[in-house]
């Protein structure tokens, strides 16, 4: 459910690229949506809703896509952004997590002390397909001493069920759904 009613259309911004990056797959470009102020402003607005009602403290966002989406929405909403990342590329101590994706698999890290004792954190990124990542970061979320207060994503591919391998406590929010 997006977080409040919109007049604006956002699938009017998603691009479907059929076959990419592999055959089979139907991808749910959102770039053109980025590109467009009054939509991306939209999103933005709309994924700000949902954070004043989960109030969280920072936001964690995945690389890299959940990194655009991520800084708009903590610099608009006034918290801390805190970056997971691919293997490898966070300076500090790492926690790390192994996961599957809609078309390939990989390991997700965050920095040990990133989040502190009991921050508020909602996890955002681009689009919810497997749900793979997003259980992922929150593995680690959990592990480095955050407390999750929701998801945001941009759009979900609900055929694929990656809802159902989340905390089911917190809002998971998507403000396109594809059924
Ligand atoms: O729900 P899942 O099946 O796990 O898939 C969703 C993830 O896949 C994409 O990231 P990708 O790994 O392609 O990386 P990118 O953001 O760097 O393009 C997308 O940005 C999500 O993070
Ligand atoms: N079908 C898809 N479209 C865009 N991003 C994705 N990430 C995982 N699956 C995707």
């Amino acid at each position: 459910m997006p977080s409040s009613p919109s007049s604006i259309d956002l699938r009017t911004w998603v691009r479907d690229i059929p076959d990419f990056p592999k055959p089979g797959i139907l991808f749910r470009d959102l770039t053109p949506l980025m590109r467009d102020p009054e939509g991306w402003g939209e999103a933005i607005r709309l994924l700000g809703l949902l954070c004043e009602r989960v109030q969280p403290d920072l936001i964690v966002g995945i690389e890299s896509r959940g990194f655009i989406v991520g800084t708009a929405l903590a610099t608009i909403v006034g918290v801390g952004f805190v970056p997971v990342r691919k293997p490898g590329k966070l300076p500090g101590e790492v926690i790390g997590v192994d996961y599957s994706l809609e078309y390939g698999t990989d390991r997700l890290e965050i920095h040990s002390d990133a989040l502190g004792d009991g921050s508020r954190v909602l996890i955002v990124d681009d689009l919810l397909a497997t749900g793979g990542t997003a259980a992922a970061c929150t593995e680690l979320v959990l592990k480095a001493g955050g407390e999750l207060c929701g998801f945001g994503f941009l759009a979900e591919l609900a055929a694929l069920e990656g809802r159902n391998r989340l905390p089911q406590e917190q809002p998971i929010e998507s403000l396109i759904i594809y059924s």
